[in-house]
């Protein structure tokens, strides 16, 4: 699989709605964030970075501060300048809002961290264990921000990622394990000219913990980079590119931008005393990206400083210098909105002083930049509808589903529960039981009355009041269960209606939605059929537009050839046909096919004869309204007279003969 680096799908499956360039100007922007050092004072250092007007001064080893007018190098000037004791969140309030605007409106953008090493590139961009970088931190905001687009704008997005990095002059996929990866191949796509990795394997992210596992594979699969052991030096590049493809599909737009987060290995010279493993071969290697880098930025800050400069020595041969610079086309000179941070120890003076050199040269260099918001072709629009039509249908089916198993439940439940046959026995039998107890009740009534009255102090009469009251008790108990059944009874009833509502309900809600999912299959139809007249009528048209070039250079020809004629004899006289030669006649039959075309200026409403005489370029001259014509059997030598002429008003000087 190829992955265009630029402009993923927007080639394919979209219209661009701008068709005049519209691109502004936009010079890279150029950040400085000093590293902190023990026991630096500002002031004493050779260098004076000031936050509050963004400049460092670079002071010579005795003498007083340099005139800022004076060495152009003396003093230089950035977009920002952060101090040593800057924190992370200083740099990222900077950088992270502009940077998430501007990939949101369309724009392509890059964020490049360059300096020497150790001086911090790491720790910016990609962060350390007491902080989170820029990374982590613009990948947070933007899937916040896009996730609030979906809830206030309906707007959809997809997100994919890739990361590789470029380790001698080669490219490799970050996501591959370190002993496993192969290099891969860069190359030009030769319709868009956008650059193409082969083979290297993105992965679409739907949210933020789906990226951050992302980065957590990248960083597991091994890397060059150095941040697995702090006291290790990076030797590859390293490349973060996020794709975004934001869809309003009320406005039919379409919005695709990339945002490259690139750490750079150190900027200064990799040789033997550092890197005594390695061959010259391989050091020769290792510092190419950076020189050619650096040559890069020098042709494009001359380019810019002197517009006579030749484009052509400058840009495409620079740019193949190095696989570093091929990737990088873009961001320097082309349409990326571009911000470098500059990273390097103040005490440090040769490395400082070269960072600083770069930062201003990069600085000089004007992008072309353009929103990629496109409108949504047919072809698109269509995909996008089956699309969402996919995921409606499946959430409907899902719907259907839990509305079925809640239905399954609910006869599971009704099932367990006692049927109504049963409760309506169990309610007799209480009855009958019911009555016989108060018989029995009446009865011991009676014989105790009858007995209170008979004998008032007859012991008998406390051990009937006991069964008795045992009695009541049971009967009161058997009252209390009959009414909790007739309870129960009701609410089963009454869950049972509900569940027949409910069951009503749902497949009354299911026709509703197979009739929806039919109209939609419908309208899909229809714009396939739609799409298919269209095509049919474009292959029409074409065919048309071909048939009649053709014949507008047929006619080209002949009236060329006809012109050339014309002027091999006598121009005639207004109002006459041609000499008395009979070449001009002759001519005139052969070009008997003009006449006879349908493109004619004169097509033949009459048979073929000496009436189509009248087409020749000296007649198509002098025809007028008043002009007619008298077919002549042909005679030889008398060509001169088969056509009458009336008088014209305004006569040529021949016309009286
Ligand atoms: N501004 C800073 N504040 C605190 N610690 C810092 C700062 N900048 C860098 N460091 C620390 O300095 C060390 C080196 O930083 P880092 O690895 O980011 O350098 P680097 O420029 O990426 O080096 P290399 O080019 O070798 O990759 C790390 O331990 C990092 O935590």
């Amino acid at each position: 699989m190829h992955w265009n680096l630029m402009s993923k799908e927007q080639t394919a499956s979209s219209v661009s709605l701008p068709t005049v360039d519209n691109s502004e100007p936009c010079h890279i922007e150029v950040l400085l964030r000093t590293v902190p050092e023990k026991g630096l004072q500002n002031n004493e250092s050779t260098f004076k970075a000031s936050s509050s007007d963004n400049t460092v001064l670079f002071r010579t080893s005795n003498g007083p501060l340099q005139n800022t007018t004076g060495d152009t190098h003396s003093t230089f000037q950035f977009d920002k300048v952060f101090n040593a004791n800057a924190t992370q969140k200083d740099v990222q309030d900077f950088l992270l809002d502009p940077t998430i605007n501007d990939v949101l409106n369309g724009y392509n953008s890059t964020i490049l961290t360059y300096g020497p090493s150790f001086s911090g590139k790491s720790y910016s961009l990609i962060g350390s264990q007491d902080g989170g970088g820029i990374l982590p931190n613009i990948c947070k905001a933007l899937f916040s921000t896009l996730e609030d687009r979906v809830k206030t704008k309906g707007n959809n997005f997809s997100v994919s990622v890739l990361a590789f990095e470029i380790y001698m002059e080669k490219t490799y996929d970050l996501l591959v394990p370190l002993p496993e990866r192969k290099p891969l191949k860069l190359h030009r796509s030769s319709s868009t000219m956008d650059l193409e990795i082969k083979d290297i394997r993105p992965a679409h992210v739907s949210s933020f913990e789906d990226l951050k596992s992302y980065i957590q594979s990248v960083q597991n699969s091994g890397n060059r980079m150095g941040y697995s052991s702090e006291a290790e030096r990076s030797r590859s590049h390293v490349v973060f590119q996020l794709h975004i493809e934001q869809r309003n599909r009320g406005r039919d737009i379409l919005k695709n931008s990339s945002l490259y987060l690139i750490d750079l290995h150190g900027a200064e010279k990799f040789d033997k005393r550092t890197e005594n493993t390695l061959s010259q071969d391989a050091l020769k290697k290792l510092n190419q990206s950076i020189e050619a880098l650096k040559n890069t930025v020098e042709c494009l800050e001359i380019k810019n400083l002197d517009s006579i400069y030749s484009a052509k020595a400058s840009h495409s041969s620079t740019y193949r210098e190095s696989q570093l610079t091929e990737v990088l086309q873009d961001s320097l000179g082309g349409n990326r909105k571009t911000k470098v941070i500059l990273t390097c120890f103040l005490s440090n003076v040769p490395t400082t002083l070269s960072t600083l050199k770069f930062g201003d040269s990069i600085r000089q260099i004007n992008n072309r930049v353009m929103d990629n918001t496109s409108g949504l072709n047919l072809k698109k629009k269509m995909d996008l509808f089956v699309q969402d039509m996919k995921i409606k249908d499946d959430n409907y089916i899902s719907q259907i589903n839990i509305l079925k198993a809640e239905i399954d439940t609910l006869k599971g439940h009704s099932s367990q529960s006692v049927s109504k046959e049963d409760l309506a026995t169990k309610y007799d039998d209480s009855k009958k039981e019911n009555t016989k107890l108060k018989l029995q009740l009446d009865s011991i009534a009676q014989l105790l009355n009858r007995l209170t009255t008979e004998n008032p102090n007859n012991s008998i009469n406390d051990e009937v009041s006991e069964i008795l009251m045992k009695r009541c008790e049971q009967i009161a108990q058997l009252e209390l269960s009959f009414d909790r059944q007739v309870n129960a009874n009701s609410k089963l009833e009454k869950e049972l209606e509900y569940k027949k509502s409910k069951e009503e309900a749902l497949e009354s809600m299911n026709v509703k939605l197979l009739e929806q999912i039919q109209l939609q299959e419908k309208e899909i139809q229809e714009l396939l059929t739609t799409n298919a007249i269209l095509k049919g009528e474009l292959e029409t048209h074409t065919k048309l537009n071909e048939t009649r070039n053709e014949r507008i250079k047929y006619l080209e020809g002949s009236v060329k050839e006809l012109g050339i004629n014309k002027s091999a004899t006598p121009s005639p006289r207004k109002g006459s046909v041609s000499s008395s030669s009979g070449n001009t006649m002759s001519h005139i039959e052969e070009g008997s096919e003009l006449s006879n075309s349908p493109w004619s200026l004169n097509a033949p409403s009459k048979p073929v004869g000496w009436g189509v005489r009248k087409v020749s370029s000296s007649s198509i001259a002098t025809m007028g309204s008043q002009e007619s014509f008298t077919p002549r059997p042909f005679k030889k030598g008398l060509n001169l007279h088969s056509i009458k002429v009336t008088p014209n008003t305004s006569k040529s000087p021949d016309s009286g003969n």
